[in-house]
Parts: structure tokens; sequence; C-alpha cells
């Protein structure tokens, strides 16, 4: 029997797929600017993080209520249960949402519905990180922090995310502390487009348990070592970083580099609406492009299950232990 996923790194907007774009912006009286769904679907090209992004924080306007961000929430676990997903460990940018208009404790009411009960539901255990947009200014990270620490509601971690190149890890050094010390599991995305310094400083500065990305770990020699010495994880994200171009295909992937060296990799979705695939679809072209084998896929699994922020009870559980 093989082991079962933990996916460790997921935007919770970019699960937002073009059709419920339209289902809720017919809901929310939103104008969209679209002509229909084939010319939106032709928008999905980008040169780089940028370009995504900015696609990104246009389509999810559409999330307006604490129904849609429960809709979206319920979708995404849904399709994940059914791409062998047991543990999902999900990200959503409440700046994103605050900055329009739309209250915090209405997105983490929907959020919080569908994490509550997908279990129950899916099958799938699941919790919330906050994270962070490092292109907007501190003090507003340090808004968001508070407000997520004054809400009675069932977050987890604090992340950091979107556009990373002039955005360090160092910027945010009070917000982590902050974060941590009120009990906020801690993860940064560091060495995506950005450099190996970014990684160093998230694990020095900021004092993360996990990189999300840090596929340009792999321009630093003593950095590598160090990962694999301390067996930090590293939440890949392979469709991702093709069509992000952090890499140039699939096939010149660096994931069984990173395997072979010892590191702590996982394999994981980031935007499955925006980049070709769930993470099954991710296994699935790895498997076809980079000639994954089934026993380079158990150690992937295990290893998302070992990276996880699940009790020790439901590892063991998920681990067949
Ligand atoms: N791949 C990514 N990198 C940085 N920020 C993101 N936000 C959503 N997806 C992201
Ligand atoms: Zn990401």
């Amino acid at each position: 029997m093989s082991t079962p996923l933990a996916e460790l790194h997921m935007h919770i907007e970019g699960s937002l797929e073009p059709e419920l774009i339209f289902e809720l912006a017919q809901r929310n009286k939103v104008d969209l600017p679209y002509r229909d769904l084939d010319d939106l679907r032709s928008r999905y090209e980008f040169t780089d993080l940028q370009s995504f992004l900015d696609l990104y924080f246009a389509n999810m306007t559409v999330l307006r209520t604490a129904q849609d961000f429960a809709d979206l929430a319920r979708a995404y676990l849904a399709r994940a249960a059914a791409g062998g997903v047991r543990h999902a460990e999900i990200f959503f940018n409440p700046q994103a949402h605050t900055a329009r208009g739309v209250p915090l404790p209405a997105v983490l009411e929907g959020l919080a519905d569908a994490v509550g009960s997908s279990e129950a539901e899916f099958g799938v255990s699941s919790d919330l990180i906050a994270a962070v947009l490092r292109d907007r200014p501190v003090p507003e990270a340090e808004a968001m922090l508070d407000e997520v620490l004054r809400l009675d509601v069932p977050v987890l971690g604090l992340g950091l995310d979107s556009a990373e190149v002039g955005y360090p890890p160092s910027l945010f050094v009070d917000v982590f502390d902050r974060a941590r010390s009120n009990g906020l599991r801690t993860v940064a995305h560091a060495g995506e487009e950005g450099p190996p310094d970014y990684i160093r400083q998230a694990l020095d500065l900021l004092r993360v348990e996990r990189i999300d990305h840090g596929v340009r770990c792999l321009e630093d020699e003593a950095l590598v070592a160090r990962l694999v010495e301390e067996q930090v994880p590293l939440t890949v994200c392979p469709l991702s970083n093709v069509r992000l171009r952090v890499v140039d295909t699939l096939a010149e992937h660096p994931l069984r580099r990173m395997l072979e060296a010892g590191l702590l990799v996982t394999v994981n979705s980031d935007d499955p609406a925006y980049f070709g695939g769930y993470v099954d679809d991710n296994f699935a072209r790895l498997q076809a492009e980079l000639g994954l084998t089934d026993a380079e896929r158990e150690t992937l699994a295990r290893n998302s299950i070992r990276a996880s922020f699940a009790s020790a009870e439901r590892k063991a559980e998920l681990l067949g232990g």
C-alpha cells in the first residue's frame, strides 16, 4: 500500500477555477473583464511570478462573502481528496481581501467552516496558514497578525509569499518573532525567484520551520549541506516552477537531484487552478516527463507526512504506523 499524501504548499485563492470565477462573479454582481471562459483561459500564460500574481489578484475580486470562501475551500478539498491527499495545510492571503474591503472575519468564517469539517466530509485533515504579502508595507503585516491573534480563529501558522525579489525575509523579523511567541507555526517562500541568501535569512532571522519552494538552494553548496543536515523541509512545486519559468521543463526539474542530495523534499501544487493541475497531476507529469519512480513517489509521500504540522497521532495513522 502506498503512503497517502499531505499537501503543504497550496494557496486557496490559487485553486479558484475559471468556472467558479464566472459563477461567483454572477452571484456577487462583479463585472469581469473577460468575454467568456475561453477569453479568461487565454490569459494563463505567464512569463514570471509577477505576471501570474497580476491575474491571481485580479481574479480573487469575485470572492466576497463567507459562503464564497467556504465554497472555494470545499471545491479544493474534494479535488485534493480525489487525488490522494489526506492532509492539507492551506495558505490564504488576508491582506489581499481586507485591502479591497472584505473583512477578515468573513474570510475566516468561510475557510474555517470548510476546514473544520474536512476530515468528516472528505477524509482530509486540514489547517490554515495566514500568509503575509511581502510586497506590501510591513505595518500592514503587523496589523494582519494583530487581527489574526485577536480573533478566536483556527489559524495554525504564518507564512510569507507574493513578489519575492526586493522583499527579503529580513523585513519581517518582528512579525515572525511575534507569531512564534504567540504559538503560530512559521514557514516562508524563499529561493523561488529570490537568491539562496533569502533561504538563509528565512532560517536564521525568521526561524521558520519549512521553506516553500527553496529550489534555488542548489546554487549554494554550503546551504544545501545545511538543509540536508538540519532536514529542513522544502515544499517544491514542479508544475508551478515550469509555468513561472523558474525551470525550463519538467524533464529538467531538479527534483531528483534534490532527493539524491538528501534534501527533505515534498511535491505540492502551489496554485493548482493556474499551473495545470493538482498534486496528483504534478506526480503524473513527473512520472511521464522526469521518469519519477514508484520508490521516489513513496519517499516524497512519506516526506510530506513527516514535514507536516499534523499531530503525532495523525502522522502515525497516515504513515500506517
Ligand atoms: N508561487 C508563488 N510564489 C509567491 N507567492 C505566491 N502566491 C501564490 N502563489 C505564489
Ligand atoms: Zn506558493
